[in-house]
């Protein structure tokens, strides 16, 4: 059969895979289970607990992954389990306590059925953890189970969830009187130590009895599926291996956010601080898959010798590259030092900030920033990677492209990108090319990092554990800092106050700029249409608009625009005034200062007035587009050919018109308020001025012609703004001023009102066909105006 595309050969283990004759054994497996991961182990094994023990393991992760492994059909056929723990109960309420931390939120009988067989191979005996006694009961009940074996190799695993004060006399005894005829393993998980000296005494004590390769260090991160994800990504991708150093890159973050404090394990927590908790174990193996050479293989040491080597190239910690915080009361919620499990004066930090310099020929001079903290803003562990600045010379304000791998909540990848707008104009917005797992890969569950590395050690795959030289190296890196806020060599730090549910100290922004990182706050901002879009594109790796402000678009309401409307009110007040009184001068040319000269001619005046000021549209256009300025967009043309007292009236009704149309427009959009207020014109003329020239019609027709043409007036500069090019928009205007008033003077070239007649029927004609004009843009752009209408921060896609 032919390999499966994309297998990955060298990926396997190179151990003996646990498949039958199996029993898993969990020590520490008395807690209550159902509780959250953080308690305090003492609560789950009633240990008198020494001030550094914290919690590791917990029962109530080991089960729960294990129950998924068996639901899914990857634990050994025939495997049983064993819980063991100083606390006496009989199977009844162990099995209680074993389930009520088994979900099945809907109640599938399915689920429950195997709730129900996984009790069955679920067994508990209580004992202590120093007796030897103790250790051979266990022992006799391991060979009781196995005599129903059928293989004569017995395999057993393990699993420590235990505090590290017991991890010695418990991996001896078991070691002692536990050990099996076939395959011994041992999981055990962090802390692993405190500093340098404290992890090499454990691993020493501990490598007396369990060899390496018996060995399973838990970091539960290197069971996250995107952390798994990250070899693959880095190698299999030409693409992003070719970037992947200090010519491309500027700076990387690799963040933890919690947005719950200590609540309750206070006490257990202002031992350790947040650094040993997050920083020194699942930040720094991130950052080691992250960085690390290609290995020459999968293999599990291959791996780890590509790790241990770029571990090795970091220099311990400096104090000032780090920058410690300490959350305070703030939103109704309590701050560190109120919990009374921790000491009235602590100076422990909850939040840390940390940079870290890779001294090799890939990574010299890249600043990679860990930062971790607890009560924070938000519930997020990411990978930041932001590339350098483009060289500079041809594009300015760019935004820098970011690689954000997203390890939770809501795994994802996504990369941002400048590419051009679509349209006629060239400049560039930001994008991002997403790959959100669960619209990609919609159909595939996401194991649990716990249900992942439990099955790793039963295969007896090493890669995602942490092998003893590393853990050494990680341990080197930061003691120094460690001890410096311990006050080991001097009075220690005080951490840096922030309220509880904030982003850390204020002192955060400033002090990762300091390393180049450059945030494009304004430019990358959710909005309704790019979820929209996302969901349109679902199922697909998609690219999404990243909502940015339209630099070219005229701009609508703020400073800005109400700058330019005050600008284009003083000119108009000398100029477009002026030309809007033409009818006057019309007037005065006609009957006193030109009378030879026919109308048409005379008009011609007051045209070439009306096109000066749109005329130099496509000169005043260019300037524009190069400088930014919007008064050219505010411009608005009219041509009036009345008498004084009728210009006036339809003046004084034009003022409300100028305004109303506009406020309707914003709510009902540009073309629904001009379309019927072009056709009413044309109503007006028709049934109006055309029939009854007499006065009051006249007059009626003023005021309504006013009205409506004051919207005219209003909108079409607006309607033309967003059918064209920035670039065409002055010419378009300009060129319907120069033709419109000479031709409509044509028809009058004596003031009879024979010859009237024919201007009125022209005017209502052009309206009427402007308004079918309307119509027909309208249709031809109705998918267009529909887009913006769903992205209304997107430009319109603008016509030729
Ligand atoms: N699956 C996903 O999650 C995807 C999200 N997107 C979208 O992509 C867009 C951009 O994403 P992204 O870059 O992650 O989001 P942000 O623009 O929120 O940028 C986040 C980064 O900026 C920092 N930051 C946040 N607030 C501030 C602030 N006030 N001052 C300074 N720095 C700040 C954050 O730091 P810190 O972490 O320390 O607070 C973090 O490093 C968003 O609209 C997002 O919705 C797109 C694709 C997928
Ligand atoms: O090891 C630890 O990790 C958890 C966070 O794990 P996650 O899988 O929920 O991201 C953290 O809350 C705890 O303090 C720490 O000891």
């Amino acid at each position: 059969m032919a390999a499966k595309t994309g297998s990955i050969p060298s990926m396997g283990g190179s151990h003996a895979e646990l498949k039958d004759d199996t029993i898993i054994i969990v020590l520490g497996a008395s807690g209550d289970l159902a509780k959250k991961k953080h308690i305090v182990i003492a609560e789950l094994t009633e240990l008198p607990i020494p001030a550094c023990d914290v919690v590791i393991a917990p029962p109530s992760q080991t089960f729960p992954a294990l129950f998924g492994l068996f639901k899914m059909g990857y634990l050994p056929k025939d495997v049983h389990i064993i819980g063991y723990a100083r606390t006496k109960m009989d199977e009844v309420e162990y099995h209680k306590r074993l389930t009520s931390n088994l979900k099945n939120p809907d109640n599938d009988p399915e689920v429950s059925a195997k709730i129900e067989e996984f009790k069955k191979l679920s067994t508990y005996i209580a004992g202590s953890y120093e007796d030897t006694g103790a250790f051979k009961e266990l022992n006799k009940h391991l060979e009781e189970v196995e005599n129903k074996y059928t293989a004569k190799s017995r395999n057993r695993l393990f699993y420590l969830a235990l505090p590290p004060s017991v991890f010695i006399p418990v991996a001896k005894h078991l070691r002692v009187n536990c050990y099996a005829s076939g395959v011994n393993r041992i999981i055990i998980e962090k802390p692993f130590g405190k500093d340098s000296a404290s992890s090499r005494e454990l691993l020493g004590s501990l490598k007396e009895h369990w060899t390496e390769d018996e060995t399973f260090r838990i970091d539960h991160y290197l069971g996250k599926e995107m952390v798994k994800n990250m070899l693959v990504l880095r190698f299999a991708n030409v693409a992003f291996s070719s970037g992947w150093d200090k010519n491309s890159i500027s700076n990387v973050q690799i963040t933890f956010k919690e947005p719950f404090g200590t609540e309750g394990r206070g006490g257990y927590f202002d031992e350790f601080g947040i650094i040993r908790d997050v920083l020194q174990n699942h930040l720094l193996q991130v950052l080691s898959i992250l960085t690390m050479e290609r290995p020459v293989s999968f293999s599990a040491e291959d791996i780890r010798d590509e790790k241990v080597k770029v571990l090795r190239a970091i220099p311990p910690i400096e104090h000032g590259d780090t920058l410690l915080g300490q959350y305070v009361a703030a939103n109704g919620k309590p701050g560190y030092l109120d919990d009374e499990t921790v000491p009235y004066n602590s100076v422990c930090p909850t939040f840390a900030a940390t940079t870290l310099w890779i001294n090799n020929p890939r990574w010299e001079g890249v600043p990679f920033i860990l930062k971790a903290g607890k009560a924070l803003n938000e519930a997020k562990v990411e990978i930041r990677i932001q590339y350098k600045d483009v060289t500079q010379g041809i594009f300015k304000d760019i935004s820098r492209n970011e690689l954000v791998i997203r390890i939770q909540p809501t795994e994802s990848i996504y990369l941002k990108l400048n590419t051009k707008t679509p349209g006629l104009s060239t400049r560039a917005v930001p994008i991002e090319m997403d790959l959100t797992y669960k619209r990609r890969f919609s159909d595939s569950k996401i194991p649990e990092a716990y249900e992942s590395l439990i099955l790793d050690a039963l295969k007896g795959d090493h890669s995602n554990f942490v092998r003893d030289d590393e853990l050494d190296v990680a341990w080197k890196i930061f003691t120094p800092i460690l001890h410096w806020i311990e006050g080991k060599n001097g009075p220690a730090p005080k951490p840096l106050q922030y309220p509880y549910g904030s982003r850390g100290p204020k002192e955060l922004d400033p002090f990762i700029h300091k390393y180049g990182y450059r945030r494009s706050d304004n430019l990358y901002k959710a909005n309704e249409a790019s979820d929209a879009l996302a969901d349109l594109e679902a199922n697909t790796a998609t690219v999404l608009p990243a909502v940015a402000p339209v630099t070219d678009e005229i701009p609508d309401g703020g400073r800005q625009a109400w700058l330019v409307v005050f600008g284009s009110s003083l000119a108009m007040f000398s100029s477009f005034g002026i030309v809007n009184s033409y009818g006057v001068f019309q007037d005065y040319y006609t009957t006193t200062l030109l009378t030879q000269s026919s109308s048409s001619t005379i008009s011609i005046i007051g045209a070439f007035q009306l096109f000066l000021l749109y005329g130099l549209g496509p000169i005043v256009g260019r300037i524009f587009d190069t400088f930014g300025l919007r008064l050219y967009a505010n411009l608005h043309g009219v041509d009036s050919n009345l008498s004084q007292y009728l210009l006036a009236i339809i003046n004084a009704f034009g003022i409300p018109a100028r305004v109303i149309p506009g406020i309707l427009a914003d709510r009902f959009g540009v073309l629904e308020v001009l379309l019927p207020c072009t056709l009413l014109s044309a109503l007006t003329v028709f049934v109006l001025w055309l029939p009854f020239p007499s006065t009051g019609p006249i007059v009626a027709f003023s005021a309504l012609y006013g009205l409506f043409s004051g919207a005219f007036v209003t909108l079409l500069p607006a309607y033309v703004g967003v059918r064209s090019p920035v670039d065409k928009f002055g010419a378009r205007l300009a060129v319907a001023a120069l033709v419109g008033t000479p031709t409509a003077g044509a028809f009058v070239p004596t003031f009879t009102q024979q010859k009237f007649v024919h201007l009125i029927i022209f005017t209502g004609v052009l309206e009427v066909a402007g308004g079918v004009a309307l119509v027909l843009a309208h249709l031809t752009s109705l998918t267009e105006i529909r887009r913006a209408e769903v992205n209304r921060n997107e430009p319109l896609k603008i016509g030729a």
